[in-house]
């Protein structure tokens, strides 16, 4: 238990209090004085507003349970539907439409269409990596996935398999043909690549010289005495290198000693205090704040082992090339960071107002926004935003009322650190239904600060399967995308970003690629998010954005967003309807269901209660590895709480179903020396009573949210274990 500092009216926990006094503060010309009594002054002010709000989601719920009961079992009529949501002013009219203005934003958001990388901010050794996924090598990914098939002979052995190799060559030959065409030829006749008269000769096999199709497309280039060693090409607004090295073992390998083509991947990743962390207590706040304060400094580093090899990690410079006209061309080494701070409904005593624990979410907004003023204040060296902004994205909103609110608490945390108006950039997560039905007005209450909208599908299921939870019983997970909602959903963000003129201001974001070792499958299946008009789009590791990165080559985002534009918008109708089942399960399929629901969620609690790991890792019932972090977990506990409590499943064949289940997930986990088998002494095991707990209690957490239940349970195991 650490000791509490005084300070006014709050109680401030001596690991927090530290950090900010020796670490956070100095340098930024942030007396402490100034700190707490603007942050006191801001719980004073705001948090019964936060608490008035919260309330506020709790009495639209009960009432849309009242209503929904009442008709559960009825055909629903979209007119009284319609009528009965406005009526109650949980769909409010929309304002006209205005253009939205944020000023000073960094191109990566404003400008380009690329992947955006996600990363658990407590984690420095993944959060590094993120910072650095600017830049991805292709041949690595095609080699290292399922992009290439591990067809007999092709394998990835020990060494490097040539025979692998060629076919990752292939693959590169492909994309440069259709990128960077040549104006005659393909480059996998290309012999020599050269530099004569400021341009780019490609010499065939044929011996025939030839150059690009579109010679500006050859930006810079690089020579170390005499030879070159690498050429950069731009399109779409991103940056393919080409890396030469006749010598190297790849280079050997082709006739022009191709040692590597550099994609320009994630532009922008976000640096995640929310979903996907286990952070339950000051020392576990602190780290994220740590990790968060290093990136802004520009000094954060890790050294750890991998494959026997000691690694020690940092932030990469920036890149420097020489123009063909010889001028230098500097290129950022490193993504355009965000922050992800939590929403609204988490309280945290790691500081107390007058006895009180305090909404999470001012304590994040200030103190992120405070390590984000050593970037701000910088003029040279490593540099996140050149334009001076700083990047919330602010999640689970539900509602314009709320938007307004959290655009005031960020004007507050401006006026006490000294910030001009706006430094502070919104970036609103689509993922609640009242924010999505009332989208055009939730944007227009952060008009001023807005930098994303993004569609976070997820969830925005949970709180689908929440909201009409007294309704019926709701379709299985797999089918829930099929659902008219959700296509509603995604099409009408992107219809109302455009129409309030967020190309070439903000980003239209969609969702994250959940399957991260199905790269095939990604590569295969993710081009609909630019091709829906989505400038950027979540991806859950370097390697997934560099793959990710091809699409924003194949697809014109910026002509498909001019296209889209004058189509026919997405219907509220479709928006309004929820996905319930319509057809009989048999009992295989329902049993099926139910296992495969608990699976994911015993697989993810047992490593957040025990281990604090927030996302994970956990296959399915058919050993799909799935990504999960507690939006996942959010629908397959609502999920479960639905069919429970319709009756379509009993609490008998739920709790068996986890004892089952539990076995295999103790299983899947032998291999860890750190993980306590929950098997067979469940009722022992504080991470199986919590996944219980998710699911039997699920139909009576606010909004379907996992992180009540999630915080207790790892503060208990926490304290068993000292
Ligand atoms: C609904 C939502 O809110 S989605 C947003 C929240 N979700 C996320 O942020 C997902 C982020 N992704 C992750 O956390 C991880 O990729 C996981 C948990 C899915 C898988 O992690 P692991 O099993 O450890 O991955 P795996 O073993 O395949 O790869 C590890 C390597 O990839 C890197 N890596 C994996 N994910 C990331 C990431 N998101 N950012 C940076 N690097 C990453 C690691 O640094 C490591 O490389 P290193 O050894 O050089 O450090
Ligand atoms: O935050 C993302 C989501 O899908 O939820
Ligand atoms: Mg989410």
């Amino acid at each position: 238990m650490s000791d509490k500092i005084f300070v006014g009216h709050l109680a401030i926990d001596s690991v927090l209090y530290d950090f900010m006094i020796n670490e956070a503060l100095p340098q930024t010309g942030i007396l402490p004085e100034r700190f707490w009594s603007g942050f006191e002054q801001t719980v004073q002010s705001l948090a019964p507003l936060n608490k008035a709000l919260l309330d506020k989601r709790d009495a639209f719920q009960a009432t849309l349970d009242a209503w929904y009961k009442a008709r559960r079992g009825t055909s629903l009529s979209f007119e009284e539907h319609h009528a009965f949501l406005r009526s109650i002013d949980y769909l409010i009219t929309p304002p006209s439409p205005s253009f939205i203005a944020p000023l000073h934003v960094d191109p990566e958001i404003a400008h380009c269409a690329a992947p955006q990388l996600v990363v658990p901010a407590d984690n420095a050794r993944y959060a590094l990596n993120a910072a650095n996924a600017r830049w991805g090598s292709l041949l690595d990914v095609f080699y290292g996935t399922d992009v290439v098939e591990e067809a007999v002979g092709y394998e990835k052995q020990k060494d490097y398999n040539p025979k692998r190799g060629e076919k990752v060559f292939a693959l590169t030959y492909d994309f440069l043909d259709v990128i960077i065409p040549l104006k005659q030829g393909s480059y996998r006749d290309v012999k020599s690549f050269t530099v004569r008269d400021k341009a780019v000769i490609m010499t065939l096999l044929s011996g025939t010289d030839t150059t690009l199709k579109v010679p500006e497309q050859w930006v810079a280039y690089l020579e170390k005495e005499g030879v070159l060693t690498s050429l950069v090409f731009k399109h779409h607004g991103l940056h393919v290198e080409i890396q030469f090295d006749a010598k190297s073992p790849i280079g050997q390998s082709n006739a022009a000693g191709i040692k590597d083509v550099i994609l320009e991947s994630a532009l922008s990743a976000i640096q995640d205090c929310e979903d996907s962390v286990a952070a339950v207590d000051s020392a576990d706040k602190v780290n994220i704040y740590r990790n968060w304060n290093g990136l802004m400094k520009g000094d954060l580093s890790v050294d750890f082992e991998n494959r026997g090899k000691r690694i020690h990690r940092t932030l990469n410079p920036d890149k420097h090339f020489l123009t063909p006209d010889g001028q230098t061309l500097t290129l950022k080494g490193r993504v355009l960071l965000l922050i992800r701070n939590v929403g609204m409904h988490m309280y945290t005593d790691t500081i107390t107002y007058r006895g009180e624990a305090i909404p999470e979410g001012f304590l994040d907004a200030f103190v992120t926004t405070l390590c984000a003023i050593h970037d701000v204040r910088k003029r040279e060296g490593i540099r996140n935003s050149v334009e001076g902004s700083v990047y919330i994205v602010k999640p689970k909103c539900h509602g314009p009322e709320e938007i307004a609110f959290v655009s005031t608490l960020f004007a507050q945390v401006e006026e006490v650190l000294g910030l001009p108006a706006y430094t502070i950039k919104m970036g609103i997560m689509d993922e609640e239904r009242r924010t999505s039905v009332n989208l055009q007005a939730c944007i227009e209450a952060a008009k001023e600060s807005v930098f994303f909208i993004n569609t976070g599908f997820l969830d925005r299921t949970g709180d689908e399967i929440h909201s009409c939870m007294e309704l019926g019983v709701v379709v299985p997970k797999e089918e829930m995308k099929k659902e008219v909602w959700l296509k509603a959903y995604e099409d009408q963000n992107v219809d109302i970003g455009l129409l309030l003129g967020f190309k070439g201001k903000a980003q239209i974001g969609k969702g994250m690629w959940t399957m991260p070792d199905a790269m095939k499958k990604m590569v295969e299946i993710k081009i609909a998010h630019p091709q829906a008009g989505a400038t950027t789009a979540w991806v859950p590791s370097p390697t997934a954005a560099t793959l990710h990165a091809l699409h924003y080559h194949y697809v014109d985002v910026m002509a498909k967003q001019d296209e889209l534009m004058t189509r026919q918008k997405a219907s509220l109708e479709a928006l309004l309807t929820p996905p319930l089942l319509k057809r009989a399960l048999s009992a295989e399929e329902k049993t099926k269901e139910i296992e495969n629901n608990i699976q994911s969620i015993l697989g993810y609690v047992v490593r957040w209660i025990d281990q604090g790991v927030g996302c994970s890792k956990v296959p399915d019932i058919n050993n799909v590895e799935l990504m999960e972090d507690r939006a996942t977990l959010r629908i397959s506990s609502q999920h479960l709480a639905n069919w429970l409590h319709h009756g379509l499943v009993s609490e008998t064949e739920v709790r068996e179903a986890f004892k089952k289940m539990a076995i295999i997930v103790d299983r899947q986990n032998s291999h860890d020396q750190q993980y306590k088998p929950m098997a067979p002494h469940f009722e022992k095991s504080v991470a199986f009573q919590a996944a219980c707990d998710l699911v039997f209690k699920g139909r009576v957490q606010p909004n379907g949210y996992t992180e009540f239940i999630l915080h207790v349970k790892r503060k208990e195991a926490k304290k068993e274990r000292t």
